[in-house]
């Protein structure tokens, strides 16, 4: 396939853009490098240097080359700072992929794979873990942000028939099994990393956002889906879209909280992570866990790097070998 991966600078899109080509597909990046990196793109992947606000320069890329799909990445995708500039968020996110649909609706591409998000469940009273058809409850503009965009989707493949996969992923985690891509989001504001940072002495301490949330430790609770694995269901997902559109939840069906993810830390290292309490994060809701059955069952989908251990090892392992990230 020739696929044309937007975002594929930067975290998730990399990994994907790598399993892709390792799988002997044509990849071509589109990126802004807003928060994406050059030596994050995978060798062997080409480039073009495009912002998705530029209807002009997205357009003609996409009527301009053929594609079989596109994969859309390109985001801003920080919960905490949609709350601090939520009209900004809600534009910029609906507009750059608005313009990316309707210039693959021009340009004839017949396959989306598009990066949503556990963001569009932020309500408190519903079951957990959260399956596919749970009702959408955004708990901050950049959730609504991609459940727009998830809308727009449906009515792209109803009016022109464009086939799409909504991903929802839960927690991104964890880097390249083979050590060749990590995760550097500057400023970083994940846990894990920042959590790693502060074990390493990267940073003074971590702060642990709030102790009061209804659940067993008072602290948030999270399902973290490695990032290889992601990139498997994305490529099964593709497979799907021959005749149908798809929406599925992405993660492994197990919470774990934000102490447990320090202790975690603590124990597949060795090492302590210094860290102190701090304000809650406005917009955090307490539990995100997922029920991924639907894509299990649909694509024979099941993670190979499930385990705390895998996911904190690999991330740790990167940070290890490449202690000042992409170093850019
Ligand atoms: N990381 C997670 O845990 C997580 C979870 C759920 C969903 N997602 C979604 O997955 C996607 C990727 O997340 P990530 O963590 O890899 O983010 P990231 O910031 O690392 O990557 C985003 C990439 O898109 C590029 N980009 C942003 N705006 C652009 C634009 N207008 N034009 C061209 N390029 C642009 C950036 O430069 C960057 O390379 C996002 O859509 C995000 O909402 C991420
Ligand atoms: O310094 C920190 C950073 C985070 N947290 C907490 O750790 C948990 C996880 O936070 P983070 O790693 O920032 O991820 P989320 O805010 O859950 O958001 C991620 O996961 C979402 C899906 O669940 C995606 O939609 C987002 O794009 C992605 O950033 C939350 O309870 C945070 O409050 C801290 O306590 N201290």
């Amino acid at each position: 396939m020739r696929c044309l991966v937007t975002g594929g600078a930067g975290y998730v899109g990399s990994h994907v853009a790598q399993e892709l080509l390792d799988r002997g597909h044509q990849v071509v990046v589109l990126d802004n490098f807003s928060t994406g990196h050059r030596k994050a793109i995978p060798v062997g992947a080409e480039l073009r240097e495009v912002d998705l606000g530029n209807v002009e320069e997205t357009k003609y890329l996409l009527a301009k080359e053929k594609w079989d799909v596109v994969l859309h990445f390109a985001a801003l995708s920080l919960v905490g700072d949609s709350m601090n500039d939520p009209c900004h968020y809600l534009k910029r996110n609906t507009e750059t992929s608005l313009n990316l649909i309707q210039a693959c609706v021009e340009g004839g591409v017949k396959k989306f794979i598009f990066s949503s998000t556990a963001a569009l469940f932020g309500g408190e009273n519903r079951v957990v873990p959260i399956p596919d058809d749970a009702g959408i409850e955004p708990g901050s503009p950049y959730g609504e942000s991609k459940f727009f965009i998830e809308r727009a989707l449906k009515w792209a493949d109803k009016i022109y028939g464009l086939k799409f996969a909504c991903l929802r992923y839960f927690n991104a985690a964890g880097a390249d099994i083979h050590g060749r891509l990590g995760e550097d989001h500057r400023p970083e504001t994940h846990l894990i990393p920042l959590a790693i940072d502060a074990m390493l002495g990267r940073r003074p301490l971590l702060k642990i956002f709030g102790s009061d949330y209804p659940t067993n430790d008072g602290t948030c609770v999270r399902d973290y889906i490695h990032v290889n694995d992601l990139a498997d269901a994305h490529i099964r997902s593709i497979d799907q879209l021959e005749h149908k559109s798809v929406t599925y939840n992405l993660g492994n069906g197990r919470g774990f909280s934000n102490l447990e993810i320090v202790r975690g830390i603590e124990r597949v290292s060795g090492r302590s992570v210094p860290w102190e309490w701090g304000e809650s994060r406005i917009g955090d809701p307490a539990v995100l866990i997922a029920d991924s059955s639907r894509i299990r069952k649909e694509t024979g989908w099941n993670p190979k790097y499930s385990s705390l251990d895998d996911i904190i090892g690999t991330a740790l392992h990167w940070r290890e070998k490449n202690p000042q990230g992409y170093n850019e």
